[in-house]
């Protein structure tokens, strides 16, 4: 069983993120996969790289597939059910049989659904009753199980996205006949052993925390588990599975074969509100689930995922599309919509079905106020980079949370999942608590923070001690904000002129930096859209010319990774063709360098980045965080270099959306915005201390002649790293750690399998003795 299929991953998504390399999953992934599985609101602040997308798209992935199958076959039945009870109206007895559709297909059920028979010699088969319990209803519910023949049998309590080997991941709770209670599969002694004739009873306790228990024949066999906390807000339903064997549950319809204990009731009597709707789309009561009614009507979206840009929201639908790749009977539609591509494609997906939609909050809006998408079906809402989400697009989100469907229970209810690598904000918590209900949260720092596989360095510019910005050589390209200020040598001590000599500088210290690391490829992140034309044309100019024009491909294609300055740029003026190509170009390597603005600094996955740099800080330290965890990830080594000036930087600064005042420079609109201008004086130390404050430490500065401080270059030699490359040479933090976790459980089993085959042999001598004739 691989590490995913412990979390209660099925096969095909187990298969899909192996061929991706993923052996292991990430801690974020470890935490958050089950919580999601099991039915649970989620927010998650992780450090960037870390796998958050995998962490939220594996299990809506599973969730989805498994509603749209259940959406399948209870269609295809509907009428022919064997359990009644689908004609609607509120029934005092909860309506609850074994599942004809959340079972194994070699798990035979009787036509009433109350006994289930496994012939299979070699495998276990599952079963899950139709009504599972929510473990935070404060009740005690019961119900029996007969065991009627003499094959393998485990009983218990388990979440419906649980595996049907009960008791073999974190969702299910089983014990078993050779007297063993199992959980996450460690097997450990219980009660006693039992077989045919025997009555097990099953107890769920939904008070204090919770927790599972048994008896035999009537006789309490004491507690069995206590409910992890991730389960405290789930819900668990009867489970069995059997190994060529047969049993009869009774939820209570019928009289038991002994009382329950004391304070449990019957589940077939339990209050309506502790009880969750049916897992085979029918509903506890007797009435339709959600779900249950539209298996033929077109495919209704069942999962809404905002991402703050465009870029990252086409990287997310891939995801979907790469990890459910596996995934059939259905196969699973991803739909991206986002604004500045065509919207007639985006109407015809619609029109054909999607079952997930994944969008920027301007496009899905229009779409969701139009009815072009529709919403009643959804089951999960996520928001990705929620805190940026939220902090633009409050309006949006509360919008479209306010018509989602919040009727749902148990497999059905709505699930609002929020992901960032910054989650912290007080705006996000007001948030969370208008749209999450009693959400847990995945926080493996309980602050923001940034990974271990990133360092961080300075560069100081300082204009008025390095004079070189006065040479002509190489022709430099600012932002004209000092387009009308007196500019040389005789000036160079004005504020103004220190603020044009900085932009110059940073453009020169940016080659030399460049030739000093011989950087291979390298993200540039820059302040304004036009900041970033105008270091395109900068290294275009260093790299012998060509490039430059409006739209397209800019880059030096031709000569890609040969020209040591090639560049694109991936910014929001840029259309999303020319994005696309952008960001494909410097994935595939052909070019090194992409200058980018702020819509890059999240979210955006490179595999093995090594560099990444801020031609200016960012005025939002969370931002720096998100920048700078484009490298780092997954375990690779990178390097953020940040230029910091020593002096204030004039800068244009746009009130107005839209609105794009370097196009024509002059003396009004180069004033300062208190002035009624459109620029502002910028100060980067102030950002550097705020950047530093949240980081918890400084930043070491890269030596005069630019290369790294001499502690980064010791710790690099010692540890064999390098940037751009696996940390410590290959093997990961998260391999080491899990190799030491199970290294005692190996030499266990080794010792055991030692005194097993040692006794054989003893035994064996001792036969031989025996039958030898004297
Ligand atoms: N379990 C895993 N094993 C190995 N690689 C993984 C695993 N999970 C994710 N990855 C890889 O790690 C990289 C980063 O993942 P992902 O983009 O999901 O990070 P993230 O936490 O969302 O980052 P950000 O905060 O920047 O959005 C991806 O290349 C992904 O394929």
């Amino acid at each position: 069983m691989s590490a995913f299929e412990e979390l209660g991953v099925m096969p095909e998504l187990c298969k899909a993120v192996e061929e991706l390399g993923w052996t292991l999953p990430s801690p974020v992934q470890a935490e958050a996969i089950p919580l999601i599985l099991g039915g649970g609101d989620v927010m998650a602040a992780a450090e960037t790289g870390s796998g958050k997308t995998g962490a939220f798209a594996i299990p809506v992935l599973q969730i989805v597939h498994e509603a749209l199958r259940q959406r399948m076959h209870s269609g295809a039945a509907a009428g022919t059910s064997s359990y009644g009870g689908g004609g609607g109206g509120a029934s005092s007895t909860v309506d609850c049989v074994l599942s004809m559709e959340d079972r194994d297909l070699h798990v035979a059920l009787s036509a009433d659904g109350y006994t289930a028979q496994s012939r299979s010699e070699k495998s276990w088969g599952g079963v899950r009753a139709t009504v599972g319990v929510f473990a935070s209803c404060g009740g005690k519910v019961y119900y029996e199980v007969t065991v009627n023949d003499e094959g393998l049998s485990r009983v218990g309590w388990s979440c419906p996205t649980a595996s049907r080997d009960l008791g073999t991941d974190l969702l299910g709770f089983g014990f078993g006949g050779t007297g063993k209670k199992s959980h996450k599969r460690q097997f450990d002694a219980y009660g006693e052993p039992f077989g045919q004739g025997d009555v097990i009873g099953c107890m769920l306790d939904c008070t204090a925390g919770g927790s599972v228990s048994f008896c035999k024949n009537g006789r309490q066999l004491g507690e069995a588990f206590k409910l992890p906390p991730h389960l405290q807000s789930q819900v668990l339903h009867p489970a069995i599975c059997l190994k060529n064997a047969e049993v009869a549950v009774n939820f209570g319809i019928t009289p038991f074969a002994y009382p329950p204990p004391s304070g449990f009731v019957a589940l077939a009597k339990a209050h309506a509100a502790w009880v969750a709707a049916g897992n085979d789309g029918t509903a506890a009561g007797g009435g339709t689930a959600r779900h249950g009614s539209s298996a033929t009507a077109g495919r209704k979206p069942v999962c809404v995922i905002l991402e703050p840009a465009k870029d990252l929201a086409e990287q997310t639908a891939n995801c979907f599309n790469d990890y459910g790749k596996h995934l059939n009977n259905p196969k699973l539609r991803t739909g991206l919509f986002v604004g500045g591509i065509d919207i007639a494609p985006q109407i015809r997906l619609l029109r054909d079905g999607v079952d997930i939609v994944v969008g920027t909050p301007g496009r899905v809006i229009d779409f969701v106020e139009s009815g072009k998408i529709p919403l009643e079906e959804v089951r999960f809402f996520v928001l990705d980079e929620a805190d940026r989400l939220i902090a633009d697009n409050p309006d949006v989100i509360t919008k479209i949370y306010n018509r989602l469907p919040k009727t749902g229970t148990g497999v059905n209810r709505l699930q609002v999942l929020l992901f960032s690598a910054t989650l912290h904000s007080p705006e996000v918590k007001d948030m969370a608590a208008r749209i999450c209900v009693n959400p847990i949260l995945v926080d493996l720092k309980g602050k923001d923070a940034v990974p271990e596989t990133v360092d961080h360095v300075l560069v100081r510019v300082n204009p008025a001690e390095d004079r070189s910005w006065l040479q002509s050589k190489p022709e430099v390209f600012t932002d004209g904000c000092h387009a009308l200020d007196h500019i040389g040598p005789n000036s160079a001590s004005t504020p103004e002129c220190l603020s044009e000599a900085t932009k110059r500088l940073k453009q020169r210290l940016l080659q030399r930096i460049i030739d000093t690391l011989k950087m291979e490829q390298c993200l540039i992140f820059c302040r304004t859209n036009y900041d970033c034309d105008q270091l395109e044309k900068f290294l275009n100019n260093l790299g012998g010319g060509g490039g430059g024009g409006a739209g397209g491909f800019r880059g030096k294609k031709e000569s890609g990774k040969e020209n040591p300055y090639s560049c694109v740029v991936l910014a929001g003026a840029r259309s999303m063709d020319e994005r696309r190509a952008a960001l494909a170009a410097f994935k595939e390597g052909d070019v090194r360098f992409m200058i980018c603005t702020d819509v890059a600094a999240r979210g955006i996955d490179i595999r093995e980045l090594p560099y990444v740099i801020n031609m200016t800080l960012p005025d939002k330290s969370e931002d720096y965080i998100h920048r700078i965890g484009r490298v780092g990830r997954a375990d690779t080594m990178g390097l953020a270099i940040s230029m910091v000036s020593e002096v204030p930087e004039k800068v244009w600064f746009c009130t107005v959306k839209g609105l794009k005042p370097w196009m024509a420079p002059d003396s009004s609109n180069t004033r300062t915005t208190d002035k009624g201008g459109h620029t502002i004086w910028y100060d980067e130390k102030v950002l550097l201390a705020a950047i530093e404050a949240r980081l918890g430490r400084s930043i070491s500065c890269m030596t005069e002649d630019l290369s790294l401080p001499p502690e980064l270059k010791e710790r690099l030699a010692s540890a064999g790293d390098k940037y751009g490359q696996q940390r410590g040479g290959g093997v990961s933090k998260e391999v080491t750690e899990h190799l030491e976790q199970i290294s005692q459980n190996v030499q266990q089993l080794a010792s055991l399998e030692w005194r097993v085959q040692t006794s054989f042999l003893r035994l064996k001598q001792r036969w031989q003795t025996a039958e030898t004739p004297s």
